[in-house]
């Protein structure tokens, strides 16, 4: 009894309404008659889990009495949406629930809505997160997700005027019914403070740390269900608490903010996301964040996940941490001061273990975005492993300076510690010495790590850079966002692909059935009916029938270039306003956005709401006779990337070329029968290759081109001066036209165009409007446009979120699923 975990709840849908109402009478303490939405969302919630509990008490147990390697995913976000639908999926309960819930006068869409997705993340990074451990649960891999409990995630967006307004993400407001908390298991983490040495009683000389303050890290468990399968893993996210509560005696003296200021410094800790998602602010609480989530979860793998007495000499057997991105790369010297102060190693022994027991990808290529954390923050609040870190580099360097004895200034080019501007630790550069493996999100990306990014590093280490480019799990993002083309599939090729995606390719024959073409142009049609209503509902936007849809969603970010999207869509308009074309030659379009910007970031924010001021013309300018149209539903998440991605047309995946990672919204838009217009960055260059020329729109200058014009001096207003469609483009914009009259209104945007354009928007203009125009023609062939549609989901299963755990498990992580 003490170890069997009890049975599950019969798979009926009896079992389920009795499930159910015993929930929402013993949880929510209320009758099915008095109950509200949310009481019964939380009670169903609670019904689902119940289903899946038992077999998440049997892979805990199998997994800890198995005493394989697991894989410890250490995130700083995780975007996970909305839970509810994957976990009734997870454990077959759909079909069970939706009858059940009838049998009670309640519509299972209904209480979907009811539940707010988790926005415990920014973007690409965070979502692979998520992506990444339903593939590990769905392939029976052992694995904990750890991360941070933020008490509000992303903003939640809205457009005042068009302009973004961030309001508070109170996710947490009506119940969080997937979670189960452990106050029980809180662990300490310590800050501040100084170290000291010491002899110990072999006489040996020793450091300890002596912290000057201290949180509680209370974890939070997550269920990880796989799908269909007998695996449930955990993801515990950590909530930081104070360890004293109020205090009492400075209360009692009257001084009630001082009683309560200790407590709620602590808990600001995991107070809030920081949202921006490539500039780093720097702050004190952001490194705060990160080491308490790191030392929460090394402290929790060690002291709980594996057997009393241990040989920690062994950890490398047991657990390979993998670190998404640099944030939470302070787990190296956290490891080696617990292996030297608390567990009498010595520094290589230490090191030894410490190496073997990480892997870093790296998600970015923008040179700002690499962290580096000032000395003397960092000697302040982690004193003991500041001195870590110095002493791992000057380890590091003897090393250089042997391979490459003399060459000073390459040492200088390779230490972690930079000079300038102020002394700073280069967490990317202290990831890359420690990590086993380092790894780029796609095979461009990779490359340009090793020959751009880190290339001293890759002439020292070639064998250490790999590359695994990116996936998406297809349980989310095809079954459960899709499921009028997931049923077609299925009835084409059978059940199978779910889990083994590569096998879409069977569909390659159906791009010539006239038949089957014209079901998948029905589902197709469907989502987009599907987005209309839902638009209309949450936005009162209001979708053209029979429009192509031409969709770009990821955050704002320049080098992602929203602007060259917007000065198409201006292009368009300016020809029809100025009568150089008619609005008949325009194929009927809508553009639909969806972007958040940092708060922070000034540019990104005058776009949107350039953005907002061009769709409020062009939406109601008689001229363009409805055939253009500019919807920007506020707020994008996953939850609306999922209603939006299966109803696009067109997929906008138009980064400068070096630029984007990966990508991984465009691998769910191809997925979903979209055709993708984009330049040959991250894994765009992966889709074409798989799609085939034929089937992807390739634009503009490839990664080479873009070096060469910024090694040879780019001059953005020559593209200005030399191209008069442009040139009528931006002059436009600049008339006030979009602004009321206010001619400077947007001149922040313009001029940053014409005179800096970082990113080669104009550069890269005509090309763009160029290509749009053959999407055009070919939007008029809806036979062919169809088959391009389906070879584009037939060829790109690689791009599962499963295969590039696969490739994770062969080429860096040397573990294997538990089957
Ligand atoms: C410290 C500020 C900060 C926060 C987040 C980040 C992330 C690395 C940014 C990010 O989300 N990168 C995206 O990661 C995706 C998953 O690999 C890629 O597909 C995208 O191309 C990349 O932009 C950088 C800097």
């Amino acid at each position: 009894l003490a170890t069997a975990p009890v049975g599950s709840p019969s798979h009926n849908v009896d079992g389920f309404v009795r499930e159910f109402l015993h929930e929402l009478n013993t949880n929510q303490g209320v009758t099915l008659s008095a109950s509200s939405l949310n009481d019964q969302y939380l009670a169903l919630a609670s019904t689902v889990k119940n289903y899946l509990m038992a077999r998440w008490l049997e892979t805990g147990l199998k997994t800890r009495a198995a005493k394989v390697k697991t894989v410890g995913y250490l995130s700083a976000e995780y975007l996970l949406g909305r839970q509810l639908d994957n976990a009734l999926l997870a454990s077959d309960l759909a079909d069970i629930a939706e009858k059940g819930l009838e049998l009670c006068g309640i519509d299972l869409a209904d209480l979907r809505v009811q539940e707010v997705e988790p926005g415990l993340g920014n973007g690409g990074l965070g979502r692979l997160a998520a992506c990444f451990i339903d593939s590990l649960a769905t392939m029976d891999v052992p694995s904990i997700g750890y991360g941070i409990r933020y008490e509000y995630g992303i903003f939640r967006q809205t457009f005042v005027d068009g302009r973004q307004v961030e309001q508070p993400d109170t996710w947490l407001a009506l119940g969080a019914p997937w979670e189960f908390p452990h106050p029980e298991s809180a662990v300490q983490v310590h800050f501040g403070g100084h170290t000291e040495r010491y002899a110990d009683d072999g006489g040996q000389e020793r450091t300890r740390w002596v912290p000057s303050w201290n949180v509680l890290a209370v974890p939070y468990n997550y269920m990880v269900p796989g799908y269909l399968n007998g695996r449930v893993n955990t993801l515990r996210l950590w909530s930081a608490q104070a360890t004293k509560a109020f205090d009492l005696q400075i209360f009692n003296s009257g001084d009630y903010a001082q009683a309560v200021r200790a407590q709620t410094f602590a808990e600001n800790i995991s107070k809030v996301l920081y949202p921006e998602d490539s500039t780093p602010q720097g702050k004190e609480l952001r490194l705060q964040q990160q080491y308490f989530f790191v030392a929460a979860s090394l402290r929790d793998f060690i002291d709980h996940e594996l057997e009393p007495g241990f040989d920690l000499h062994r950890l490398p057997e047991r657990i390979t941490f993998q670190l998404n991105d640099t944030h939470p790369v302070i787990a190296v010297p956290e490891l080696m001061r617990i292996l030297i102060d608390e567990h009498g190693f010595d520094w290589d022994e230490a090191w030894e273990v410490t190496r073997q027991c990480f892997d870093y990808t790296c998600h970015t290529l923008l040179p700002e975005a690499l962290e580096v954390w000032p000395t003397e923050l960092l000697g302040r609040l982690l004193p003991r492993h500041l001195e870590i870190i110095f002493q791992i580099n000057d380890q590091f360097l003897s090393l250089v300076r042997q391979t490459y004895p003399g060459d000073e200034m390459l040492a200088r080019r390779m230490s972690m510690i930079s000079e300038h501007p102020e002394r700073g630790v280069r967490m990317a550069f202290l990831a890359t010495v420690a990590a086993s493996r380092v790894n780029g999100v796609a095979e461009l990306h990779s490359q340009l790590l090793r020959d751009k990014v880190l290339p001293d590093f890759s002439s020292l280490w070639p064998e250490k850079f790999t590359n695994v480019t990116n996936g998406v799990t297809p349980r989310r993002f095809v079954r459960l966002s899709n499921p009028l083309l997931s049923e077609l599939i299925t009835d084409t090729i059978g059940a199978g692909w779910l889990t083994d995606l590569e096998r879409l390719k069977e569909l390659e024959p159906y791009a010539d059935d006239p038949q089957f073409r014209e079901r998948f142009a029905a589902v197709k049609a469907a989502n987009k009916h599907r987005l209309t209503d839902l638009l209309r509902a949450r936005d009162g936007i209001d979708l053209p029938d029979g429009h192509l849809l031409d969709v770009m969603v990821k955050r704002l970010h320049e080098y992602k270039r929203q602007s060259l999207k917007l000065l198409h869509i201006v292009s368009l308009y300016e020809q029809v306003i100025s009568g150089k074309i008619s609005a008949a030659d325009l194929t009927p379009r809508t553009v639909v956005f969806g972007a958040k910007a940092a708060p922070g970031y000034r540019m990104a924010k005058d776009t949107i709401h350039l953005i907002n001021k061009v769709a409020a013309k062009v939406n109601a300018a008689p001229e363009l006779e409805e055939r253009l149209k500019i919807a920007f539903p506020a707020n994008y998440n996953v939850t609306l990337a999922e209603t939006l991605i299966p109803a696009a047309d067109l997929s906008e995946q138009i980064s400068l070329a070096g630029m984007e990672a990966s990508g991984t919204g465009n691998m769910k838009f191809a997925l979903n029968g979209a055709l993708t217009i984009g330049t040959d960055d991250g894994a765009n260059v992966e889709i074409r290759r798989l799609v085939g020329d034929k089937h992807f729109f390739l634009f503009g200058m490839d990664e080479p081109a873009v070096s060469a014009l910024g090694a040879k001096g780019y001059n953005p207003g020559s593209c200005y001066e030399a191209n008069p469609q442009l040139k009528a483009t931006l002059d436009l914009i600049l008339s006030g036209h979009f602004s009321d009259g206010d001619r400077h209104l947007f001149d922040s945007v313009v001029y940053n165009l014409l005179n800096q354009d970082r990113f080669m928007a104009l550069a890269d203009f005509q090309a763009y409007v160029d290509t749009q125009a053959k999407v055009e023609e070919r939007y008029a062939d809806q036979e062919a446009w169809t088959r391009s549609t389906i070879l584009n989901v037939a060829r790109t299963g690689y791009f599962s979120s499963d295969r590039s755990m696969r490739d994770y498990l062969q080429r860096i992580w040397h573990t294997s699923p538990m089957l």
